[in-house]
């Protein structure tokens, strides 16, 4: 693990002054900022905030609208540290209204009605487990791809790959080696990896079901790999026509294969909170597996709510008995956001200390063997939810968007990402002053 990849510890935690000024009373919609403003922090609402956490909506004095731009009521002339950020989508440059500290206003009044020790107590509570780094693990060209029912031509699975690497993603799962009956898709997989096993600096592990997908995997030149088992049985069955136990004996050969060759293995649990037909997976089933994956030599373990029904409250027991067998820093979480509940799963497993996320631009994705699941949660959406927590991710997030303009273009939809959409009007709006 990188020293960018070591959890916030609580002694690293910013300073009271720091969380006062900044974080907790920034004018922002009562939500954290930190230094490293990214499009999480713009001012899309103004609100007076109360020292009580919350934020009074009909309190006049402080309102403001920044969105659309032209109605902008807040101006320098109040006095506060009002700055803009410019940031370019395609050819667009937009500017993005931030507060720089509310505190330096002198007209800027607020009575405390409670002390510093709470004040510092909550933040320290919301903030204490989130990293300061999160790893995003994109999976648009292979989860967000394998379920769409036209075939998208390879060379256009090639240039999204490199539009994504260009946005500072650093992992892109690249397609899978599977049976090309089962999942048509990606029958390309040898071409696709052939034409991206040489991107500088990316990660671009493959899905590998078997020995036989291993082998033609490494063959065409991948140099990580992922195999994917299930906490469902009966999903397992459907998904790749074996028992989990079966599947865990299949992906033995596979690790240990891979160990010969020095090629690391990251291993999916699927089904962690809900099964199609099973329903309810109970969170011990996960732990059972998560472990048997990371025994057998996993280097991370991936835990993925492949219909999307998890919420916080089914999200964070299955967590707790996954990380009671397998450390927190081996963990990554994977959510669908069918029910629209992947930020809020996201946000309390960064609370829990993990630091990896998967997700797909522009929200691509589904499995074939799993009916009613949506896509993944959207890149965007988490990058700019992470930048908002000012969590480092390294990923551009204007690129990002063009990486997502030009798979939903080919793809003839809007982009599921509701970050991609909001900006993209932004830059409209902006473009027309
Ligand atoms: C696992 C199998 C192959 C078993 O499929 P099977 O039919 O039981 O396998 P088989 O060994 O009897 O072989 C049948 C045919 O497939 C061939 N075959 C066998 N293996 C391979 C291979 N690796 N690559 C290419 N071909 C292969 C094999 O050679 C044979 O060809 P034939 O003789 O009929 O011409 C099949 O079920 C399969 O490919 N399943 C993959 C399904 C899939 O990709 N699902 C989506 C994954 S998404 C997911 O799991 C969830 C995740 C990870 O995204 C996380 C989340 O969202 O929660």
């Amino acid at each position: 693990m990188s020293s960018l990849e070591e959890p916030l510890r609580l002694d690293k935690l910013p300073s009271m002054s720091t969380i006062d000024r900044n974080q907790r009373f920034s004018s922002g919609a009562c939500r954290p900022s930190v230094d490293n403003l990214g499009m999480g922090n713009c001012w899309i609402e103004g609100r007076s905030c109360s020292t009580s956490n919350s934020c009074n909506e009909n309190n006049e004095e402080y309102y403001v609208e920044t969105f659309p731009w032209k109605r902008q009521t807040r101006g320098m002339s109040r006095g506060d540290s009002f700055s803009q950020k410019t940031m370019t989508v395609g050819r667009n440059s937009i500017k993005i209204g931030m507060i720089d500290d509310p505190f330096s206003s002198s007209d800027y009044q607020y009575s405390p009605k409670c002390n510093s020790k709470e004040i510092h107590n909550m933040a320290y509570k919301f903030m204490k487990g989130i990293p300061k780094f999160v790893k995003i693990v994109e999976v648009g060209p292979r989860d967000g791809l394998q379920n769409e029912k036209n075939i998208v031509p390879t060379s256009v699975k090639i240039e999204l790959i490199h539009r994504l690497a260009s946005s500072g993603l650093s992992v892109i799962e690249a397609t899978s080696f599977v049976s090309p009956k089962w999942v048509p898709q990606l029958a390309d997989a040898k071409v696709v990896m052939k034409a991206v096993q040489n991107l500088d600096g990316i990660r671009l592990p493959v899905l590998t079901p078997n020995l036989k997908g291993f082998q033609a995997a490494v063959a065409a030149g991948a140099r990580e790999v992922a195999v994917f088992a299930s906490a469902s049985e009966s999903f397992s069955k459907s998904n790749i026509n074996c028992s989990i136990d079966e599947s865990l004996a299949r992906y033995r050969a596979v690790t240990h294969a891979a160990n010969e060759l020095s090629i690391p293995v990251r291993g999916y649990v699927s089904c962690v909170v809900g099964c199609p037909v099973e329903g309810t997976i109970s969170p011990s089933k996960v732990a059972y597996v998560a472990k048997e994956l990371y025994d057998m030599g996993c280097f991370e373990i991936s835990l993925g709510d492949t219909i999307g029904v998890g919420t916080p409250g089914t999200v964070v027991p299955m967590l707790l008995a996954v990380m009671a067998v397998v450390p927190v820093e081996k963990l990554a979480v994977h959510f669908h956001d069918t029910y629209g509940q992947s930020l809020p799963n996201i946000l309390v497993s960064l609370q829990m200390g993990i630091s990896a996320v998967d997700s797909s631009v522009s929200g691509l994705g589904g499995c074939p063997y799993a009916k009613g699941a949506s896509g993944n949660v959207a890149t965007e959406d988490v990058v700019y939810m992470l930048n908002g927590l000012g969590v480092k991710t390294n990923v551009d997030i204007g690129k990002l968007m063009l990486a997502g303009d030009f798979i939903s273009k080919h793809l003839r939809r809007p982009s599921g990402s509701k970050t991609a959409v909001a900006l993209n009007q932004v830059t409209a709006d902006a473009s027309k002053i």
